[in-house]
This record gives C-alpha cells, structure tokens and sequence, in this order.
C-alpha cells in the first residue's frame, strides 16, 4: 500500500535553501538556485562546479586524488572512463563533502556516481562500517552490492596485503545471523541494506552507526511512499543527523515536489543546510532514447497482441509489466496476470529461450535466480510486477511490454527506463502498451506529466 510523500511542508511556495544545479540533456547549465549568504562555500562550489563538468572529460580528471588510484583503474577496466552527465555535474559537489540529491534519468548512471563519492572517504585500515546505501528492494540491492564489489575488487599488486574494502548484502531474505556474526567479528566497510533487516541489526545494536561517513538512500522518492519502509527510513536519517562528519546522498529518476522534498531534508536535519540538488535533465525526464507505442484492444484480446507484438519485434531481450493480483482477484481465486503470462508464452511464443519471472510473491531464492539468469545475456523474456520496475539494470533489455499500465506516471517513467540503459549508445529501445479505449485517456496523462509523445500502432 502507498501513502502520499509525507514529507512536505505545502506552505513553502519559493524556498530560499540549498542549492540547485540544472543541467540539460546536452550538459549546458540551465540554471543555479545559490545557497543562503550565510553559506559562502555553496557559492564558490557551485561555480567550481560548472567549471569542471564544462571542461572535464574523463572519470579521472574529476576523481583523480579523491578516489583511490586503484578504484579508478578498475572502473576503466571496466569501461567507465567517460562520465555521464550527471556524474559529471555532481561528482565535483560530492567530492567536496557537500551532501547532495542526484536527481538524473533513469539508466543515467547515478550508481558509480555515489560509488566512486564512498571509495573516496573510507578508509581500508578502519575496522567499522563508514558507508551505508538504503534500498527499496533484495534485487536492486544484489546489482549495487555486486557493481561494488567489482569496483572494489583487489588488484593484483594488493592481493598479499591483508585488508581489502569489504562490502555487505544486508537485505531481506537473506542470512541474518551469519551477517550478525560478521557485523560483529570485523564489520565490513560499506554495508547495502533494506530497511527490514537493517531495522532489525540496528535495534540489536549490532550495527552502529558511530563511524559511518556516508549514508545513500537509493529510489528515495518510492522509500518515502512505501508505508512499509517510511517510519524506519526517518529514524534512521534522524538517527544519522547527529553523526559529525557525515555525508547524505539521495537518489532517484523521480523526486515529485523536489523543492519541497530540499526543504523538508533540510528541516528535519537528514541534510545540511548546503546540500545540493543536481537535477540533469529536467525538462525531458524522459529517455530521449525510448521509443513509446500504444495498441488498442480489448482485455480479452491482449495475450494474442502481445504475441504478435513478440513475433514481430523479435526482441532480443524483453520485460512485459503486469500489476500485481489484487487481494479480491485472490479470493476470488483468479490466477494473477502474470501466471496467465507465463503460461501463455511458454506455450506459444517459441522464439526465445526463456521465459522468466519475477514478481514479489515468489520466495527470494527463485528471485536471485531469474534475475541471475537474465544477466548472463540476451534472448530473454522476463514477466514481472513492478518490483523488477526500481532501479534493476539489465543493460540488454530493448523492449518494455505494458500488458498491464502502471497506477502512475511516475511509475510508467521507472517501467520505461528499464531499457536504454547505455548511456553513451544511439540505440532506440521501444516500450509499447496495450491499452483499452478508456485506458488511452490515462496514457494522455502520462505523456503530458512526463513530456513524451506515444504513437498508435495498428496491428
Ligand atoms: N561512466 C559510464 N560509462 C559507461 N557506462 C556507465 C557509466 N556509468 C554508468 N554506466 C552504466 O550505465 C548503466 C545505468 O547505470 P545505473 O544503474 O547507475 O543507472 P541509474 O541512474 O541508477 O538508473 P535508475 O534510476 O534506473 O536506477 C549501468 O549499466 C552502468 O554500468
């Protein structure tokens, strides 16, 4: 169940607080919203800021003598050299201390950005964890975990040396008592964790929060709206408040009434008086990359549309969206959309070789699974809810399926940006939905909130 953003103080028209970057799709600054007078260093730095991200053209001219050497060796192995635009804009803001709200596009690389911020304050030698990341959810926390541990991997010349930075999965459905004993026996250095299992170390006290020099809450926006994790996620950034030497991080592709969201962090003390909000593209946050079609049918005719849709897009790696099964289709004993789904395809569409799942219900082993298999490559269909919606990056994936359209736009914007997840790469990725006649008002919606155009298909 969701709640509206309790956040907000609606008074609050023309804020004068913290600081806004806004930079376009072709990295030009639009516009600065400069800190109070009686905080010099937002000023300077945001000047400097612009600065670099109009010169700098690689990772490591802007992270050079911040971000180990090694780290930064590793991230070109593995094909960061070139920053994204908002690791460009917001990398300089976050490697001078300031705390910051990465507000960029889906797929636009946010990841590495408050990565590369948390190799550049911890220390190897310190036996404590210093760097905590918050995520809504097991799978997304197992991508940030593993992009971690890639990052972090020792190099060779390192290997002999005893301590290397260790990072933990602290996420449900996970073995908490084996993390218990690690925690305890030599903390790891960066912790990933969902709320759930992190509110249970934190209550126990095994888990402190003493030491810790960064705190990243990613998706913000959907941990503020999950009833579930809001209560939890507020004492513990008020909890972190009182940490000297801390540095908050804040991300999502998403933040509705950002200004007021500014305010209120500020407020409540979960972010200094300085933060900056870096919003990239803030007049397309759409993907330019993604490619929108809708199909009119009726709910009976929608599983042999999407059939022909497969047939004739052939896509080489795909998600189709369904909703979740409402508690009165369950008790009316209705099989959920996404069984109809897997069903269906397994035995009529014969042109990929898997078909996956991935929806809340299933047990946490069988989610690992299809989302591991999913990695290995292309020439896959995943059937999912909106868990696999957050934050996944399945790098891939060409085609977006919306058997079913989201409850909000802003939920439309996440499904969509699971395809076009290269950032420097020319390639179109189409997301189609299939919607009744009284659905085409509510995609009219979306295409005015979000600023895309949806083109008729007929079949
Ligand atoms: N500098 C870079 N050069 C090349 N690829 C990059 C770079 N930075 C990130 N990527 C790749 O871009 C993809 C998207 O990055 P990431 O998952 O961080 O996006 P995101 O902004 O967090 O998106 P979302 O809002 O959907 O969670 C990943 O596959 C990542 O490896």
């Amino acid at each position: 169940m969701k709640t509206s953003f309790p956040l907000f103080s609606p008074q609050l028209q023309n804020p004068n607080f913290g600081s806004s970057v806004l930079i376009n799709c072709k990295n030009r600054l639009l516009s600065t919203t400069l800190a109070p007078p009686q905080n010099p260093l937002g000023v300077s730095c945001i000047t400097s800021t612009a600065e670099i991200a109009e010169t700098a053209s690689s990772l490591r001219e802007i992270c050079e003598g911040h971000v180990p050497e090694h780290i930064l060796r590793r991230a070109e192995e593995i094909g960061f050299v070139v920053p994204t635009d908002v690791q460009r804009q917001s990398l300089p803001i976050l490697l001078s201390g300031r705390d910051c709200i990465l507000h960029a596009q889906t797929g636009s690389g946010k990841t590495l950005a408050y990565l590369l911020l948390i190799f550049s304050v911890i220390h190897v030698q310190k036996s404590a964890v210093q760097a905590l990341i918050v995520v809504p959810t097991r799978e997304l926390g197992i991508q940030v975990t593993k992009v971690a541990r890639t990052l972090a991997a020792n190099p060779m010349e390192l290997e002999s040396e005893r301590k290397s930075y260790t990072v933990m999965a602290l996420l449900d459905g996970g073995m908490l008592r084996r993390h218990k004993s690690w925690l305890k026996a030599e903390p790891p250095t960066i912790v990933v964790a969902t709320m759930g299992s992190l509110c249970q170390m934190l209550e126990k006290q095994i888990f402190k929060l003493e030491a810790m020099r960064v705190l990243v809450v990613d998706e913000v926006d959907f941990m503020f709206n999950s009833s579930k994790q809001v209560y939890s996620l507020r004492k513990l950034l008020t909890s972190y408040s009182s940490i000297n030497n801390r540095q908050t991080v804040f991300a999502s592709a998403s933040i509705p009434q950002h200004k007021h969201f500014l305010y209120d962090c500020i407020q409540q003390k979960w972010a200094k008086s300085d933060v900056v909000h870096v919003h990239v593209s803030p007049v397309d946050p759409m993907p330019s990359r993604l490619h929108h079609r809708f199909v009119i049918c009726s709910k009976n005719e929608r599983l042999q549309v999407l059939l022909s849709l497969l047939r004739t897009d052939a896509p080489k790696s795909g998600i189709i969206f369904a909703s979740e099964q409402s508690e009165k289709s369950k008790k009316a004993g209705n099989d959920p959309s996404t069984s109809l789904l897997i069903n269906f395809l397994t035995a009529s569409y014969s042109d990929c070789s898997e078909i996956l799942l991935l929806e809340e219900d299933m047990n946490f082993n069988l989610r690992a699974a299809s989302l591991s298999e999913l990695k290995q490559g292309g020439d896959c269909l995943l059937v999912a809810t909106d868990i696999a919606a957050r934050g996944v990056d399945l790098p891939e994936t060409t085609h977006i399926y919306n058997f079913d359209l989201p409850r909000t736009a802003v939920d439309y914007l996440h499904r969509a940006g699971r395809a076009g997840r290269k950032p420097f790469s020319e390639e179109t990725c189409t997301v189609t939905n299939m919607i009744t006649p009284e659905e085409r008002f509510v995609l009219q919606r979306f295409e005015n909130e979000l600023m895309f155009h949806c083109e008729e298909l007929s079949l």
